[in-house]
């Protein structure tokens, strides 16, 4: 049972192919093989869990006109299941995203020893709507590019009126990561190079494109440009290098 919960949380919360297979190595191949070999697994098996965790990358009131209209402009670029099965192109993909991926990804018991019950994701660890972290990624697979849509709250307050820098490179290294991550399997940040070239605006949405430069061995870099939402403006632009761990790392080991 919990191995079916197991898998089925991680096929739906971690939608990333090299770090879903990454996750579900944590446990026996033995124990994985029934579920991997019944690949279909549908969301109308949520019900196995008490309830299926918020996804915080979905419109809420907080979001501004433009932040919905830019939702709505990638949403409609995305892979969607048509009447009879079919799927229409589209090359980008929504991630959902959580305030306890990997306790999610676990279906809260694998892993609920190791894992500290009053830890959050950084990004996701308000329940004000709005105030700080508003923030959804779209992922290109073919180009190797994911785009982040973010509407800075008035937590992230630094120079009077404009976003923190730390809030900045959080958002970016959140970016960037997700990017890694997605190519590359469970990774971490080793090196963030970020150039601050305009102020943010607090409560305004700026999008965050993220490209693959190259990957060397264990290591992935990329880089992205932070731009107005209509892209005419450059706030920051950054370079990453992300290193790929085994997931003990994470753990002290
Ligand atoms: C994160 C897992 C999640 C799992 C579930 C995911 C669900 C997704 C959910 C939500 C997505 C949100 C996404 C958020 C993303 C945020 C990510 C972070 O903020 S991570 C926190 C900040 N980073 C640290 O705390 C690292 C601290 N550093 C280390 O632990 C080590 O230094 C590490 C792992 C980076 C490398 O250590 P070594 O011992 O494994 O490897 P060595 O041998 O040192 O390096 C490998 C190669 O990389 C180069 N290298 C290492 N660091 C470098 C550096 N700073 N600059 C240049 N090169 C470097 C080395 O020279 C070496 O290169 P040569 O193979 O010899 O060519």
């Amino acid at each position: 049972m919990v191995t079916r919960v197991f898998c089925q949380t991680v096929l739906h919360t971690v939608s990333a192919r090299p770090l879903r297979s990454a996750i579900l190595r944590l446990i026996p191949r033995t124990a994985l093989l029934p579920w991997l070999s019944s690949r279909a697994v549908s969301v109308s098996e949520w019900p196995l869990l008490s309830s299926p965790p918020r996804d915080y990358s979905l419109p809420n009131p907080s979001w501004s006109t433009e932040m919905r209209r830019l939702y709505e402009y990638y949403d409609s670029l995305c892979e969607k299941e048509m009447e009879g099965g079919e799927k229409k192109p589209g090359g980008w993909g929504r991630l959902p995203s959580y305030n306890r991926t990997l306790k999610y990804a676990a279906g809260g018991k694998c892993l609920s020893k190791l894992l500290k019950e009053k830890a959050r994701l950084f990004t996701r660890n308000t329940e004000e709507q709005g105030a700080a972290f508003e923030y959804v990624v779209f992922m290109n697979k073919s180009e190797k590019r994911c785009v982040c849509i973010f509407q800075a709250g008035h937590l992230l307050e630094g120079p009077p009126g404009n976003v923190h820098g730390g809030a900045i490179a959080t958002i970016i290294d959140t970016s960037l990561g997700t990017l890694a991550g997605y190519l590359s399997g469970i990774v971490m940040t080793a090196n963030l190079n970020i150039n601050y070239c305009s102020p943010i605006p607090l409560g305004s949405v700026v999008l965050i494109d993220s490209v693959l430069d190259k990957v060397e061995g264990r290591k992935t870099f990329v880089s992205c440009q932070v731009t107005s939402s209509d892209g005419s403006k450059l706030h920051t632009e950054a370079t990453g290098l992300f290193i790929s761990i085994n997931v003990g790392h994470l753990f002290g080991g």
